[in-house]
């Protein structure tokens, strides 16, 4: 049977790169895949890791088809036995129920990779639908850290340095480098008391991280 499988973590918990073995191992094996993505932090229709592994892929934009697409495909004599689609939170909810028809209705793998929640806390609506149809949802084992040692799970936002709590939902970024947007991971007690490594830092300091103060923990 073929599955829906949605892969999901916070950002930089290696779900591009799981992506990527995925497709190598199955490949491997000689099935044929097509990798997605919808607005990879590169700028470019790849899947990539902070890895260093990097793929093209097929974007996805709001009036693409993945039903219409597999169907041509399949039609004019390619072969395809999966799909591997990063990025998923930025779906369309129609776009995951095309992927799940293409599951049940002709057999072919779909392995979907992507964020559950924004800066809010917030589902993405292709998350949200993936939950609801996936035969599974992983949560991958590893992640990174929140700055007080616990595990990161929640996606904090910083403009110029600052958390953020309201904007726009999609707003493409990194959790690395000086771009005025970034992302940071936190546990969900320093989400919630908005405390970025920064704030820490410049409240707490001279203490060493990952702190274990009184004051925030
Ligand atoms: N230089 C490095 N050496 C080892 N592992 C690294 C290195 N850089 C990044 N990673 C690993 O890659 C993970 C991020 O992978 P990536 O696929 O880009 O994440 P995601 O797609 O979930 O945002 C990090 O959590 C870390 O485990
Ligand atoms: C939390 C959050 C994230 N994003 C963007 C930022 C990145 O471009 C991607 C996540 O990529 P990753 O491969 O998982 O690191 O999503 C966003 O647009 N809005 C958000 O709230």
């Amino acid at each position: 049977m073929a599955e829906l499988v949605f892969h999901t973590g916070p950002m930089d918990c290696g779900k591009s790169t799981l992506a990527l073995q995925m497709d190598y191992t199955q490949s491997q094996h000689g099935r044929k895949g097509r990798l997605f993505t919808r607005q990879d932090r590169s700028g470019r229709p790849a899947v990539t890791s902070r890895l260093g592994l990097a793929r093209e892929a097929l974007e996805v934009d709001d009036s693409f088809d993945f039903w219409t697409f597999v169907i041509r495909e399949l039609t004019t004599g390619k072969r395809v036995d999966y799909l591997i689609c990063d990025e998923a939170q930025f779906y369309l909810s129609e776009q995951v129920d095309q992927l799940a028809r293409i599951v049940d209705e002709l057999q072919i793998d779909v392995y979907a990779f992507g964020i559950l929640s924004d800066f809010r806390t917030k589902l993405f609506p292709g998350s949200q639908r993936l939950v609801e149809l996936a035969d599974r949802t992983e949560t991958l084992p590893l992640g990174p850290l929140c700055w007080c040692g616990q595990k990161g799970t929640h996606n904090a936002r910083t403009i110029g340095g600052q958390m953020v709590t309201e904007g726009s939902q999609v707003a493409v970024g990194d959790t690395v480098g000086d771009d005025e947007i970034r992302y940071e991971v936190l546990c969900r007690l320093h989400h919630r008391r908005k405390v970025t490594k920064a704030k820490a830092k410049a409240t707490l300091s001279p203490d060493p991280l990952p702190f274990d103060n009184e004051d925030w923990a």
